[in-house]
C-alpha cells in the first residue's frame, strides 16, 4: 500500500486551467467522495480552475466518454474517477485492465494528461481510506497530478 501522497504542487502565477472529472455512479458512495476530494483540492491548487463533471454509468463506460471529452480539445487534464470492486469473477479484473489500457491510449493520442485513479480494490474497507478518508485520499492525489500535469505540458509546449 502506498501513503506517500504526490507532493502538494506550489501556487503559480495567473494560469487558468480547465479540468474535466469523468466519474463512474457504480459505488456511488466512494466514487462521490473521490470527486469531491478532487474538486476541493483543484480549487485550492487553481483558484478560478473550471471543472466539469461527467457520469458514466460503471467504470467500464468511463474511456468512451474520456475520449470524447479529450476530443473537444479544451481541458487541460481529464481525471477518471471510479471504484471497481472485486466480486466473485474476473469481471472486475477485467474491466481495471480494459479501463486503465483505454486511458493511457487516450492520454497519448491527444496530448491530454489522463489521471487513472480507477481504482480496483479487494473490499470497501480499501475503498473508505481512499476514497473518503484523508491520508491516502485518491481524490487529492488525482487533483495533484492533473494540475502538475497540465502545468508541466503548458511549459513544454510553450517554452520548448
Ligand atoms: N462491478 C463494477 C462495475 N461493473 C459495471 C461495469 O463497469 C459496466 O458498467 C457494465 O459491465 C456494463 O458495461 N462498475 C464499476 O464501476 N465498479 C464495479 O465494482
Ligand atoms: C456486475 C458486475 O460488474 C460485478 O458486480 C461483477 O461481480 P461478480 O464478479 O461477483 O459477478
Amino acid at each position: 500500500m502506498s501513503s506517500a501522497q504526490p507532493i502538494r504542487p506550489r501556487m503559480v502565477g495567473k494560469a487558468t486551467f480547465s479540468f474535466a472529472l469523468v466519474a463512474s455512479q457504480y459505488n456511488q458512495e466512494y466514487v462521490q467522495g473521490l470527486v469531491t476530494h478532487a474538486h476541493q483540492e483543484l480549487n485550492e491548487l487553481e483558484p478560478g480552475c473550471t471543472a466539469t463533471l461527467v457520469w458514466a454509468p460503471g467504470a467500464f463506460e468511463i474511456p468512451l466518454l474520456a475520449k470524447l471529452v479529450a476530443e473537444k480539445k479544451k481541458y487541460n487534464a481529464i481525471l477518471a474517477l471510479g471504484v471497481v470492486l472485486q466480486g466473485a469473477t474476473a469481471h472486475a479484473d477485467l474491466i481495471g485492465r480494459a479501463v486503465t489500457d483505454s486511458l493511457q491510449r487516450i492520454s497519448l493520442e491527444y496530448s491530454v494528461p489522463v489521471i487513472n485513479e480507477v481504482l480496483l480494490l479487494q473490499n470497501e474497507d480499501q475503498a473508505r481510506q481512499r476514497c473518503l478518508e484523508l491520508e491516502l485520499n485518491r481524490g487529492i492525489e488525482a487533483a495533484r497530478a492533473a494540475v502538475s500535469s497540465a502545468r508541466t505540458v503548458r511549459e513544454i509546449v510553450s517554452k520548448l
